[in-house]
């Protein structure tokens, strides 16, 4: 197959538990290829058992699942899953297992010769930033919880899957670990490009890594479907926005670009003002301006000006959807 990612389609999903448990009603969501989409909501609103139905580790009471088109459901759950990665908050590494063996599992599943394993799982640990002379005959118990969860994205990745699921993949580690991981990732994740469904329940997590976000209420309910900068700036009800939290004026600064608030340029002076360049945030253009105690920023793309930014405009806040 050349395809590197694959599509997602969830079609009136449901998961009733034996218990009676409705742990998701009736749920539908469209993941591109190549996206990365963030699950996020309360505790117990189903993201996991969301999560978990896509590669059958749980498998549906309704609905349809699936990947460019063709209904998981009908297919071998193991050959499902060995095109599938899946990376959990404590990884799951096998402690008896050296790292290196430990990326190369699921190809030795799939019945690649040892050369070809050893090599993948040395290309792919170099990939997420480890040495693999250096790591690579280590067992998990010598490395640091970073390190173990870098180890367990390259395991995930070694078959080279369409998709990847990841539940809380950074939640077992210290915050600022946390930060470096989720930079790594997302700069290994424009190089890869898998189309990647992410549990979180972290809003600033959800904010920096996703290209979409679904928010969920008990039940699996999705509340708003939406790109970090629309569900920061237009919360579809009272309900989001009481989740997104009183400080998502200051996160959305951070996930919107100058270009679409900046304004035409007025003949005006224009010497000596800052510039930023067309790409950077809102954050980018607020920082200039507080650095160079500038009330207005210049917009340039290719060197040249194409509009400006004033102080005004970064802190106004787009009309919202009525609640
Ligand atoms: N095996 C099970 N049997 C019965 N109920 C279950 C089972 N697993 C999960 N549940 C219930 O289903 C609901 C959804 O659980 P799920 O783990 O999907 O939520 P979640 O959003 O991932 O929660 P968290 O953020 O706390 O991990 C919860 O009410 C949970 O108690």
């Amino acid at each position: 197959m050349d395809a590197t990612a694959a599509s997602i389609t969830l079609a009136d999903v449901g998961k009733v538990y034996p218990d009676g448990t409705v742990a998701v009603a009736d749920f539908s969501l469209e993941v591109r290829a190549g996206e990365l989409v963030v699950l996020i909501g309360a505790s117990g609103s189903g993201k996991s058992t969301i999560l978990r139905m896509i590669n059958r580790l749980i498998e549906p009471t309704r609905g349809e699942i699936t990947i460019d088109g063709r209904n998981v459901l009908k297919q071998d759950p193991v050959q499902l899953r060995r095109q599938i990665g899946y990376v959990i908050q404590n990884v799951g590494l096998f402690p008896h297992q050296t790292v290196r063996a430990n990326v190369g599992t699921v190809a030795k599943l799939l019945g690649w010769d040892r050369k070809r394993i050893g090599a993948r799982a040395d290309e792919l640990l170099d990939l997420v930033g480890l040495d693999p002379a250096r790591y690579g005959k280590r067992y998990p118990h010598e490395l640091s919880g970073g390190q173990r969860q870098r180890v367990g994205v390259a395991r995930a990745l070694a078959a080279d899957p369409l998709v990847l699921l990841m539940d809380e993949p950074f939640s077992a580690v210290d915050p600022i670990v946390r930060a470096r991981l989720q930079e790594e990732f997302l700069r290994l994740q424009a190089a890869v490009r898998k189309t990647i469904v992410l549990v979180t329940h972290d809003i600033d997590e959800a904010v920096r890594m996703g290209d979409r976000i679904a928010v969920l209420a008990e039940g699996g309910r999705l509340l708003q479907y939406a790109t970090p900068a629309e569900l920061l700036s237009r919360p579809a009800s009272a309900e989001v926005r009481d989740f997104v939290g009183a400080d998502r004026g200051i996160r959305r600064l951070a996930v919107t670009p100058v270009r679409e608030v900046m304004a035409a340029l007025d003949g005006a002076a224009r010497d000596g003002l800052p510039t930023v360049d067309a790409a950077a945030t809102l954050h980018d253009a607020l920082a200039v301006m507080l650095t160079d105690d500038a009330a207005t920023v210049l917009v340039t793309e290719n060197g040249r000006p194409v509009g400006q930014v004033t102080r005004t405009a970064v802190f106004e806040t787009p009309a919202e959807t009525a609640v």
